[in-house]
């Protein structure tokens, strides 16, 4: 970038900050941005990765799932596997609060600002489908989006909300056992990344973002069980923003205290001394500079809510992930058309497949389903009897009566399938949250097979074999999506049109 462009205050802060390394930072903003992506461990392992890895990768020092790539020579996200999920392309450097979260499988899993959700896959991975993500960001249409990347990553445990961190504290206090605030921030650190951000600062800085700050800290900090770990983070260099809003919410709240966490190579550490009277427990934060890591401008840190867990909302009834009736009065459900479905309340939107409205349609959706389901392994936990119906919607709930009740919920648990003129179509998100092996009838080409390619954009497909009904679409043993057979072997294409390859 032209460092020409750069706002005179911002220079003299870090020129303040940086003393003689100064010029090294001022140079590594001329160079070029690393570019890298992040295994999907709902997936695949990051060992299985590189063994099917096409790409020429090197590993992210802070991140054993993190590979940089060669942006001028491979390009991931238009591979096949990228529409498998198998991976997320992320700055490097955006890898490092989730993996500093010490979430376990069981947990209940905050993303408090998580469009577009580099951060909540990595969650959703780490919980492994146990558990359960509650993503959020107040944006509507940047929840949407999470939500579409949730689908594709396989998560089957999260409800996405549109909610104010107020709204969320005022309904759930003390309920999750981890939580993650990736903080809307004035950016300063991806300025060489996306120029246009300069503009932005100079529009809304450090001070306007550090109000903003404080209060989603404050709802956090409700929102998270005694006993629980919470991380913040910005991509911002402002002490104003890193240490001293550590610092301001570590005075408010003596129960919290900063955690010591691994150093990786490329790791700075946090800096007591750029703020007034800054405690020296605050050098445990971790900074990424450009001239000194291969990544963007970051800041995060772990911190621990001290007192006994299972203080509050340790109900299971409250959060099983089998649980059958989600009865939020404001339920939307994330199409993956990205139209917004709003729920009726009252009881027909929320009738299970038992009560389905005309006995003959009944009949056919049952036929269908249970054809379906017949191919799909018990092994899934995804089972008819505990599906609920809503609308023309089979949803695999994720939350327990009236939990959520009064929220802005844009996609709550797995979408299993639809009810097409009567008779039951398993959706693109199902397909992406299961294993190859899940469905016993599949088509499993490799990925150099022109007809993968064909089949992400939309295509008939032929294959060698009468397949009838429903058949898993997969690359390489991961599954992409649904084609249906008509017993001639033309394999008729039903990839979500939304999804497709251009
Ligand atoms: C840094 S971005 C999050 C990036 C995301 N964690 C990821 O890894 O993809 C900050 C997000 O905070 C959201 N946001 C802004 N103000 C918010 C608020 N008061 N509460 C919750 N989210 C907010 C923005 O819409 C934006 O998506």
């Amino acid at each position: 970038m032209r460092t020409e462009e750069l706002p005179e205050q911002f220079l003299e802060s870090m020129k303040r900050m940086l003393g003689t390394e100064y010029q090294d930072y001022i140079s590594s903003m001329k160079e070029d941005t690393r570019t890298a992506l992040r295994v999907n461990t709902n997936k695949i392992t990051p060992e299985q990765f590189m063994d099917i890895c096409p790409f020429h990768a090197e590993p992210v020092p802070w991140n054993e799932k993190g590979f940089y790539y060669n942006a001028d020579v491979d390009m991931p996200s238009k591979h096949p596997y990228y529409y498998a999920g198998l991976y997320y392309i992320q700055e490097p450097s955006a890898m490092i609060p989730a993996s500093l979260l010490p979430v376990e499988e069981g947990d209940r899993v905050l993303d408090l600002c998580a469009a577009p959700g580099g951060k909540a896959t990595e969650l959703s991975a780490k919980l492994h489908g146990t558990g359960l993500l509650v993503a959020n960001d107040i944006s509507v249409s940047r929840a949407m989006a999470l939500a579409k990347n949730l689908q594709i990553s396989g998560t089957k445990n999260a409800v996405v909300t549109a909610e104010t961190p107020e709204n969320l504290a005022a309904v759930l206090p003390g309920f999750f056992h981890k939580v993650l605030i990736d903080a809307p921030c004035s950016g300063e650190g991806m300025f060489r990344r996306d120029p246009g951000m300069v503009k932005s600062w100079c529009i809304h800085g450090p001070e306007y973002y550090a109000a903003l700050q404080a209060e989603i800290l404050e709802s956090a900090y409700v929102l998270l069980a005694p006993g629980g770990d919470m991380v913040y983070s910005t991509c911002t260099f402002s002490p104003l923003e890193d240490e001293g809003m550590i610092q301001s919410f570590l005075k408010k709240h003596p129960d919290m205290t900063i955690c010591e966490v691994p150093r990786h190579p490329g790791y700075s550490e946090g800096r007591p001394d750029w703020v007034p009277d800054g405690d020296s427990s605050l050098e445990n934060c971790v900074r990424i500079f450009p001239h000194r890591a291969e990544g963007e401008g970051h800041f995060a840190v772990l911190l621990h809510k001290h007192g006994k867990a299972g203080d509050t909302c340790d109900d299971p009834e409250m959060w099983d992930i089998n649980g059958t009736d989600m009865k939020s009065d404001r339920i939307s459900e994330a199409c993956p058309d990205g139209k917004r479905r709003r729920k009726q309340s009252g009881k027909k939107s929320r009738n299970h497949i038992s009560a389905s409205d005309s006995r003959e349609k009944k009949q056919k959706n049952q036929e269908g389903i249970e054809d379906f389901f017949q191919m799909l392994l018990p092994e899934t936990g995804i089972e008819i009897k505990k599906l609920s119906r809503k609308k023309d919607i089979y949803v695999a709930e994720t939350l327990a009566a009236g939990q959520m009740k009064g929220l802005r919920i844009v996609a709550g648990g797995l979408i299993a399938g639809n009810d097409k003129n009567g008779r039951f179509e398993p959706s693109p998100q199902l397909a992406l949250a299961l294993r190859g092996e899940d469905y016993l009838q599949r088509i499993d080409l490799p990925a150099e097979d022109e007809r993968v390619i064909r089949y992400l954009k939309g295509e008939t497909v032929l294959v060698d074999k009468p397949y009838k009904g429903y058949v898993l679409f997969c690359v390489d043993g991961y599954p992409l999506g649904w084609c249906k057979g008509n017993g001639s072997g033309t394999m008729k294409n039903k990839y979500y049109p939304g999804w497709r390859m251009q």
